[in-house]
């Protein structure tokens, strides 16, 4: 990867969300398509992708998509049930997490992919507010590849934005997002392909 693409960002713009109680900056063309088409094509590729099962109510389903997690040794990652261990960190997950720190100024020690294969693959509605990622978490969303529809919807006001999230963008979820808003991705009857999408987090070590 292009080591010269961390030092380019100086002329990125992001866009505000227009979202009460929520601090979300959306940076549509953060990669270059030519980087964009390599990092997918590597991701694919380059990353033991698992299809997990959790336990809801007592009964297991499979996750609709495929998901890896990668980071610092030490960071564990536990949801509905599940403990995943990272893998370590790689080429492009490195210059990943280096072009966002760079960009916004916050450090994360881990991420998570989802691979969404077509349209039936979906993430159901929640917010990433596990204790281990602290009060206000700041949660740096990478995209790739099919363009999907990513919702907000507050917790308690009607309130409700969705945001189609363009090849090669960027999203930051900061502040109180998590606290006021769930977000996910719904299934589609529309034809569309392979979406990979990565958050890159920081995992605060549990006493
Ligand atoms: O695929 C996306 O855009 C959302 C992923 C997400 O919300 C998560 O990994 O927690
Ligand atoms: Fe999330």
């Amino acid at each position: 990867m292009k080591q010269q693409g961390l030092f380019e960002q100086s002329t990125v713009d992001g866009e505000s969300l227009p979202l009460p109680d929520a601090d979300v900056t959306y940076y549509a063309n953060w990669l270059s398509q030519e980087m964009a088409d390599e990092l997918m094509q590597k991701l694919k590729g380059g990353i033991n992708w698992q299809q997990e099962s959790i336990t809801l109510y007592g009964k297991r389903h499979r996750v609709p998509r495929l998901q890896a997690w990668h980071g610092d040794s030490e960071c564990l990652y536990q949801y509905s049930g599940l403990t995943l261990e990272p893998k370590p960190w790689d080429t492009p997950l490195t210059f990943l997490k280096n072009r966002c720190e760079s960009l916004i100024g916050s450090r994360f020690n881990s991420v998570l992919l989802n691979w969404y294969r077509n349209g039936q693959d979906s993430m159901g509605l929640h917010a990433d507010d596990e204790p281990e990622l602290g009060r206000q978490p700041v949660i740096a969303s990478v995209t790739l590849g099919a363009e999907r529809a990513f919702i907000f919807k507050h917790r308690t006001l009607s309130q409700r934005h969705t945001i189609t999230l363009h090849h090669g963008s960027l999203l930051i979820m900061a502040g109180s997002t998590q606290q006021h808003y769930l977000h996910g991705i719904n299934k589609t009857v529309k034809p569309v392909g392979d979406r990979i999408n990565l958050t890159f987090r920081y995992i605060h070590p549990q006493d």
